[in-house]
């Protein structure tokens, strides 16, 4: 596959990123249509930034303290980073900050998120607190397109594991990270070759 057919992608990350390290892994094969052009974070001390450069990525940060409650000045000034790189399609792994609807409609389709728990299960934030919390036998991971709506966007593809007895948040979050780092490469594969699509608040199948 010639770089001009595969998606100019960035990873957005506000931490270790072991998600955005096994995405990298999984687009140095020739034949996968997402090329990691871009890592990005919202912190300048993100340890996963440091990785990307290691692993020959381009690096950038745009703080999003200095911009206070003005989110829009902050997703304005990433969008612009996004811009200069060429970036086609947007990845969320592990960053932190809702992002407003400008943001969002403007990356609609082409703005997609991993998060730790069976969707439309355990939205926010401590999702593995909540498995533990409702008693569940299966928890496990989703990839969703974002929307506006706060982890409400159409999945793309889940992966389940089992909550076994004992189970404590740690045993339970390395279980599904686990998961995560194989389940990730498949759905961007999945969303940059154009076999799956948001089609309103569906995802339709090619
Ligand atoms: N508009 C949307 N923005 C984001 C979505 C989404 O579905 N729609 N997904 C998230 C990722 N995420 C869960 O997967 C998530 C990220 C952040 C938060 C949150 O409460 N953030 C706080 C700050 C927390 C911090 O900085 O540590 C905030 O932004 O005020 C909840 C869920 C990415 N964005
Ligand atoms: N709400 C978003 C969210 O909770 N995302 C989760 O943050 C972790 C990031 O790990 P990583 O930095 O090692 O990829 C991952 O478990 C991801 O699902």
């Amino acid at each position: 596959m010639t770089s001009a057919t595969r998606k100019r992608s960035a990873i957005l990350i506000s931490g270790r990123g072991s998600n955005m390290i096994s995405l990298i892994a999984a687009a140095k094969a020739a034949d996968f249509p997402a090329e990691i052009a871009l890592v990005l974070s919202n912190l300048p001390d993100a340890g996963g930034l440091a990785r990307a450069a290691e692993a020959g990525i381009a690096i950038a940060a745009v703080d999003h303290r200095p911009f206070g409650r003005d989110r829009e000045a902050f997703e304005r000034a990433m969008d612009e980073v996004l811009r200069v790189n060429q970036i086609e399609l947007v990845v969320l792994a592990g960053f932190m900050r809702v992002l407003t609807p400008w943001f969002v409609t403007r990356w609609q389709g082409r703005l997609i998120n991993i998060h730790p728990s069976l969707l439309p299960l355990f939205r926010g934030t401590h999702t593995h607190r909540q498995a533990l919390d409702a008693g569940v036998g299966e928890h496990g991971c989703s990839v969703h397109f974002v929307v506006p709506e706060l982890d409400a966007g159409p999945v793309i593809a889940q992966a389940k594991v089992p909550v076994l007895p004992g189970d404590d948040e740690d045993a339970l979050s390395a279980r599904v990270l686990e998961q995560e780092h194989k389940l990730y490469p498949l759905a961007l594969a999945e969303v940059a070759s154009g076999r799956a699509v948001l089609a309103g608040d569906a995802v339709i199948r090619r």
